[in-house]
């Protein structure tokens, strides 16, 4: 038997978040298959008139919005981003994040904390009850990475250098990316301190108390929770 999906959740959720971009808004763009739902309708509002300005999080995203006519900026000409909207990999209950499974945390990262205020899209399929089945990607300096590898081993992960092609990844930053197995993520934050501690870590993939507000899509249904902390 073959089953075949009957809705594009992804698509719903990215769709309904852009319902919350303004004319006149600076928007940062998130990377991943449902943002890319997100640039095309913002693509169409654009054509309909809609003027914002986006700041893309990874060069595939900026490459996508070129060729939907998102007109882009970048940090040497804005302040502020009103609105930045993003997917991920997992998310808790808490509205914690793990990010990076396409290789664009850092970038990511900058744009998200910068924004006055985040909006995450998901399908269902990657709310979880606690952050850690997916393994944690960490952006790493490629000089002495196995170092770098053997020191997050002896916090308790399992790296595996990423690899595409047969060849090591190398993110838009030039770095090396760890997906590092940790079996179930108990206290995301203290992990990502202890982490962040270690000399050759970038950033990792644990978005903490980042989250304003997420959309998710169930079953062809949207479900939008609010981040009240
Ligand atoms: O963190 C990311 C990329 O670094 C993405 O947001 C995450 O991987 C989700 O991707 P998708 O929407 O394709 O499932």
């Amino acid at each position: 038997m073959i089953l075949v999906e009957q809705f594009n959740n992804k698509k719903l959720a990215a769709e309904a978040a852009v319902t919350y971009i303004k004319s006149g808004m600076t928007v940062g763009l998130g990377s991943g298959s449902t943002v890319n739902w997100m640039l095309k309708k913002i693509g169409e509002l654009v054509q309909d008139g809609l003027t914002i300005k986006g700041i893309p999080s990874s060069i595939k995203t900026e490459t996508l919005a070129r060729e939907y006519g998102i007109p882009l900026t970048d940090f040497s000409n804005v302040t502020t981003i009103d609105l930045a909207i993003d997917g991920a990999d997992e998310i808790d209950d808490q509205l914690n994040l793990l990010k990076g499974g396409g290789g664009s945390l850092v970038r990511e990262k900058i744009v998200d904390a910068m924004a006055s205020e985040l909006i995450i899209i998901a399908d269902q399929s990657k709310i979880v009850s606690q952050l850690g089945a997916f393994s944690l990607p960490v952006e790493i300096v490629p000089f002495g990475f196995e170092l770098t590898a053997r020191n997050i081993a002896e916090l308790g992960g399992v790296p595996t250098l990423r690899k595409k092609d047969n060849r090591v990844f190398v993110s838009d930053n030039g770095n090396y990316i760890l997906d590092c197995k940790f079996d179930n993520i108990q206290n995301p934050k203290r992990l990502h301190e202890k982490l962040k501690l270690l000399v050759g870590v970038v950033e990792t993939g644990l978005f903490v108390g980042m989250t304003d507000k997420l959309i998710v899509a169930r079953n062809g249904k949207i479900e939008t929770l609010v981040n009240t902390r």
